[in-house]
């Protein structure tokens, strides 16, 4: 029996906080409460009065992705290798199928390269192209392999971008499977037009890139996917909402009663456009991500709708490049290989802007680094929770704590860090995942291998309540 107690904590959940000790035997949370004893040969934790929260969840990341001709530097072991650092126990990666690749075989590639993985992790799985095999692979993927949720990609023309068609086949499929459809909501027709238009302008550096997708690109596209999710009567999450305008889409629509769903990226929330404008293409190239660091308005907006409720998740969109691979677009944006960092700093970027500045409670922080997402995605209460029963995946938070991010300092492979110089204070003292220290003081034990892959089951409750509204509103034939 291997046991751990987290002694002298204030264990924070999404709905309360309380001073409590937890007890953890082989991987599980054994109990939590007021004084409890230590089993015999029990590692003790003395948590000094730190808070001990559910690890994290990044329900989006892409480790070891062949994107636009090359590959991320991280793969599933530094990956989240480097998550663990940050107080992230598990991961939400993309099987990413070719147009035409059979789903199962991209399926079973992307299990193989995470067998390496550090931390826990699941898959979301996109839908690239359709056809009857796609069809009957969402049915064997949903029922035998726990995937609970498709990616859309409404933006990368010419390589995986999905049309309407698509989308309305797929997302119909996902409802009867009981799965949630994702989008990435950028219009990939505008965006193509734009990156000609800019370059035709004579615009080929890094600043093309915003210019090429603004705001009502995105929202155009997260409006329209709103509407089909509306008609068709399926939930709906939209990942990486950058934009004001595409969070007022969301807010409106949960004001109508639809279940749709938002999630936001730390980078999003505290880096802002200028960084396009930088003279040095490395630094601005480094930033290129889709959708695109906005001017600073949006951040505040973005941080408004995380507090009340339209954006119930955070994530990263961990997707590293270094800079030998971003100077493929040197001569044209267009190019440079899209993505960014942030698994490990996530969670403390959270924090010391979100609760040092009174955004969130401790309590709305867990809600928005682990709980909604384990909820969105059926892995609650083993996932998420700080509870008897629950896996044993948890961050001890040292809120006093502080530190400086820097690509030099960083776990992830990457040579770039978008939060580089940015000092926060309220950092992970302590990761546990699977009821073992992982990370503790500073000092990184990730072990290849050790995460295991999470199946997620279909029909969450919210299909449960979809479903009874569709049956009240059933059409009805007249009589004649
Ligand atoms: N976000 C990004 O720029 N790269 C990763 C792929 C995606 O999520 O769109
Ligand atoms: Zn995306
Ligand atoms: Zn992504």
């Amino acid at each position: 029996m291997k046991s751990l107690l987290i002694r002298g904590g204030t264990v924070v959940n999404a709905d309360r906080e309380q001073r409590a000790d937890v007890l953890c035997v082989n991987g599980v949370i054994a109990e939590v409460g007021e004084a409890l004893s230590a089993p015999m040969g029990a590692t003790i934790l003395e948590a000094g009065g730190q808070y001990v929260m559910p690890g994290g969840i990044d329900p989006h990341t892409h480790m070891n992705f062949p994107f636009m001709g090359t590959r991320t530097v991280d793969d599933f072991y530094s990956g989240t290798a480097a998550g663990l650092a940050g107080g992230t126990t598990s991961i939400i990666d993309f099987v990413i199928p070719d147009p035409q690749q059979p789903l199962m075989d991209a399926y079973r590639q992307w299990r193989q390269w995470a067998e390496v993985a550090a931390s826990d992790y699941s898959f979301h799985v996109a839908i690239t192209w359709w056809g009857e095999s796609v069809h009957a692979d969402m049915g064997t993927l949903v029922r035998e392999e726990g995937v609970n949720s498709f990616k859309h990609f409404m933006a990368y023309k010419n390589a995986i971008m999905c049309d309407d068609e698509t989308l309305v086949n797929s997302f119909r499929r996902a409802l009867a499977l009981g799965a949630m459809p994702t989008v990435h909501a950028e219009n990939g027709e505008l965006v193509f037009l734009l990156q000609q238009e800019m370059k035709a302008q004579g615009i080929t550096g890094p600043e093309g890139h915003p210019l090429s997708r603004p705001p009502a690109v995105e929202a155009e596209a997260a409006q329209r996917a709103i509407a089909i999710a509306d008609v068709l009567n399926v939930p709906i999450y939209v990942v990486h909402v950058s934009s004001a305008e595409t969070a007022e889409a969301i807010a409106r629509a949960r004001a109508r009663g639809q279940r749709v769903y938002g999630e936001v990226l730390a980078g999003h929330l505290v880096v802002d456009d200028s960084v396009y404008r930088d003279p040095r293409f490395e630094f601005a190239a480094a930033h290129v991500m889709s959708p695109p660091f906005r001017a600073k308005g949006h951040q505040e907006a973005l941080w408004r709708h995380l507090q009340a409720g339209a954006l119930q998740t955070t994530a990263t969109d961990h997707c590293t490049f270094c800079a030998a691979q971003k100077a493929a677009g040197r001569l044209d944006f267009s190019k440079i290989p899209n993505g960014t960092g942030g698994v490990e700093e996530r969670m403390a970027v959270l924090w010391d802007a979100g609760v040092n500045s009174g955004r969130l409670t401790p309590s709305e922080f867990v809600s928005v680094t682990s709980a909604n997402a384990a909820k969105l995605f059926n892995l609650y209460p083993r996932k998420g929770c700080v509870a008897k029963g629950a896996d044993a995946d948890l961050v001890v938070w040292d809120p006093a704590g502080t530190k400086t991010f820097s690509a030099a300092s960083q776990h992830s492979k990457g040579d770039f860090n978008i939060f580089e110089g940015r000092t926060v204070t309220g950092v992970p003292s302590h990761t546990i995942s699977q009821g073992t220290v992982v990370f503790a003081q500073g000092e990184l034990r990730a072990e290849a291998g050790a995460g295991r892959y999470l199946k997620r089951p279909a029909f969450g409750p919210q299909f449960t309540a979809l479903g009874r509204k569709a049956a009240l509103a059933a059409p009805v034939a007249v009589a004649r």
